[in-house]
């Protein structure tokens, strides 16, 4: 049995052979897992934000790009998460997804027991103004620039009705001192620094305290010194107010300072890297210790990476062993190993029979 990868080292195990083929399931059997299928939760029925088997495919002239190849992902309340990724492998198209600005074109999606694919016209804006907030990376699109700091954030509390003018005002302060941002609050977003206005676009989104927080690229226009700071803002916002907060970003200074951070690869979640604090028991020392997990999707679909098939020569198949608490892969074929051992007896003498 190998031993877990945060223990010692374990002794080489001997690679498996084949294992014999499993006896076809009779039909009680069939049935059996039918009914247990029946009463299991639906999948990620306690988290937040569920996304199971997203597919998103845009067609353009006739040429299909699949945005989104199955994604499934889970987000709980009260999680402040990072999702990164290459350009181009779908980090915007699941934002949009989940901000309800786009429909996927398969799979299921839920922010907050909403059904995003069976939102109407009316169901939809009343979603985008009191259950998501949005922060995009670009600060002229998060903000009206003929309104002040304190006019853009009371402005989606005067869209949503039922405050009176002095109950926002009043909401819009207590966001621009929550946010550090009093300074700020007669000022125009030309008159703002660029963290400035991203953190008043935070406090924008925050406005009809909404369950999820999305950013895309929030701190990509800024220099790292005002990245820290608007960062500074989304964790105030989680801590605070309690907001579910998912980040994208190519910042691994931000990456790095989440509890969660998730790999999107080719239009999927492929790794997830979970940060927990340590305390040494012999020093009391506390220290952030990261480990980086493999995501196992809903069908058992698991991504490896590429450093770890790579130098075993793993591709096109791999040798499983099921252990009592893990499973070991193999190379369906080293080098120097036959990778099925021969049937005969080598020690016999093929004549013989
Ligand atoms: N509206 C669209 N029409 C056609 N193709 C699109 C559209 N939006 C996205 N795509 C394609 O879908 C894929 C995923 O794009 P997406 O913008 O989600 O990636 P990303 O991870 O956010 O990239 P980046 O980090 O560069 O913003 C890309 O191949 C992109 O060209």
């Amino acid at each position: 049995m190998t031993p877990r990868p945060d223990a010692t080292p374990p002794p080489t195990p001997a690679r498996p052979s084949p294992p014999p083929p499993a006896a076809p399931p009779s039909l009680t059997d069939l049935e059996r897992r039918a009914a247990t299928r029946h009463a299991r939760p639906v999948y990620g029925h306690d988290a937040l934000i569920a996304c199971d088997r997203l597919v998103r495919v845009f067609t353009t002239d006739g040429v299909e790009v699949q945005a989104l190849q199955g994604l499934d992902l889970l987000v709980s309340e009260g999680e402040l998460m990072a999702l990164v990724g290459a350009s181009g492998s779908g980090k915007s198209t699941l934002m949009n997804i989940l901000a309800g600005l786009d429909v996927p074109t398969a799979g299921a999606a839920r922010v907050a027991g909403r059904d995003l694919l069976a939102m109407d016209a009316r169901t939809r804006l009343d979603y985008r103004r009191n259950i998501v907030g949005f922060v995009w990376q670009q600060t002229a699109r998060n903000l009206l620039p003929y309104l002040t700091a304190l006019q853009n954030i009371a402005l989606p509390m005067q869209l949503r009705g039922g405050r009176r003018r002095s109950e926002r005002t009043r909401a819009a302060e207590e966001l621009l001192s929550l946010l550090s941002l009093t300074h700020c609050r007669d000022r125009r977003p030309h008159q703002l620094s660029g963290g400035e206005a991203q953190r008043t676009a935070i406090a924008v989104a925050l406005a009809n305290t909404p369950a999820v927080l999305l950013a895309d690229e929030p701190t990509g226009e800024l220099d790292s010194h005002t990245a820290e700071q608007v960062f500074a803002a989304f964790r105030t916002a989680n801590e605070e107010l309690g907001t579910t907060i998912v980040i994208v970003t190519h910042d691994q200074k931000v990456a790095d300072e989440v509890r969660r951070t998730v790999a999107i690869r080719d239009g999927r979640t492929s790794t997830e890297v979970l940060r927990r604090t340590e305390i040494d028991a012999a020093t009391g020392r506390e220290s952030v210790v990261a480990r980086e997990y493999a995501t196992l999707d809903r069908a058992g679909r698991l991504q490896l990476p590429a450093d770890y098939t790579a130098p075993l020569g793993m591709r096109d198949r791999v040798l499983l062993q099921r252990e009592p608490d893990h499973i070991a892969v193999w190379p369906d074929a080293p080098a120097d190993t036959p990778a099925e051992p021969p049937d005969e007896d080598p020690t016999e003498d093929p004549t013989e029979a």
